[in-house]
């Protein structure tokens, strides 16, 4: 779901294509579902089924992390999973601090699924002195104030900021100077950042702005098929592109 992008060069210094790294969490995702149903081998066109990947692309993106699989028997899928979270660095614990807990910060303290992946929510960092001391998901806010301390005591690398737009950079600076080195930005503003810092953002309103667009083009398929035009009138017709697609339009 995770959309944006990191501010790193297209391949990684260790071979890994950045497409690949992208694709490795869905894998990660569908392999410990197996792994929970201890299931011990999948093929590679059940596990790119599952994970919404075409298998080539799957075989491909395995052979970076130096992993072929075994012909007729397909991949093992404990070790695909520890290899894949090795290489995405969740063999190690990351303590992550939310700024912001409001509405979203809240739900993000609460989500669970988070330390199952290997992150600890290691502080909530809110401006509202209102909020100080007042536990979320059993850990008390503590103030901005006390936020450049509270980076360097828990060690934190990586700063989840949903703080309203208009605070976000300044946030983000901070978290910068006190050692955070990335950033996943709920905020719906762009955030500038020094070279070395990775910021990605997640704006769920703009994935669904894309799910409009869709359904404005199915439906006007729909309407195009249902006008049923006669074939004379349809090769008349300059509107379609060569596949026979409306061209879509983008609303500005
Ligand atoms: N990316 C998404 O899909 C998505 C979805 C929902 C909301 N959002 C965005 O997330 C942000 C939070 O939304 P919300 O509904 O939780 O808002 P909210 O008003 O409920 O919460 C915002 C919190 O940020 C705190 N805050 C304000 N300035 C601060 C600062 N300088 N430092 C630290 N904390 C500060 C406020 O005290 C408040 O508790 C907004 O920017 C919103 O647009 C994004």
């Amino acid at each position: 779901m995770a959309t944006g992008r990191t501010h790193r060069p297209a391949t990684r210094s260790r071979g890994i294509p950045e497409a690949t790294v992208a694709r490795l969490p869905l894998y990660l995702r569908a392999l410990t579902a197996l792994s929970e149903r201890s299931v011990p081998t999948v093929s590679s066109e059940e596990l790119a089924a599952a994970a919404g990947v075409n298998s080539a692309k799957l075989r491909k993106d395995f052979s970076y992390l130096g992993s072929y699989g075994t012909r007729g028997v397909g991949y093992d899928v404990e070790y695909l999973v520890y290899q894949i979270s090795r290489e995405l660095g969740l063999t190690q614990d990351w303590p992550v601090v939310i700024v912001g807990i409001g509405n979203l910060g809240a739900a993000l303290a609460n989500y669970g699924g988070f330390a199952s992946r290997g992150f600890r929510v290691a502080a909530l960092i809110d401006a509202d002195p209102a909020m100080a001391g007042k536990p979320v998901a059993g850990i008390p806010v503590q103030h901005t104030d006390d936020l450049e301390k509270i980076i360097s005591d828990n060690g934190v690398s990586i700063g989840v900021i949903a703080t309203p737009a208009g605070a976000a950079q300044q946030v983000c600076d901070r978290l910068v100077a006190a050692g955070v080195t990335s950033i996943l930005n709920f905020a719906p503003t762009v955030l500038t950042v020094p070279d070395g810092v990775d910021v990605r953002k997640v704006d769920l309103s703009i994935e669904l702005q894309i799910l409009a667009f869709h359904e404005q083009r199915k439906a006007g398929e729909e309407h195009e098929a249902t006008a049923a035009p006669a074939p004379a009138a349809h090769q008349e017709s300059t509107e379609q592109g060569p596949d026979g697609d409306v061209p879509a339009v983008m609303p500005a």
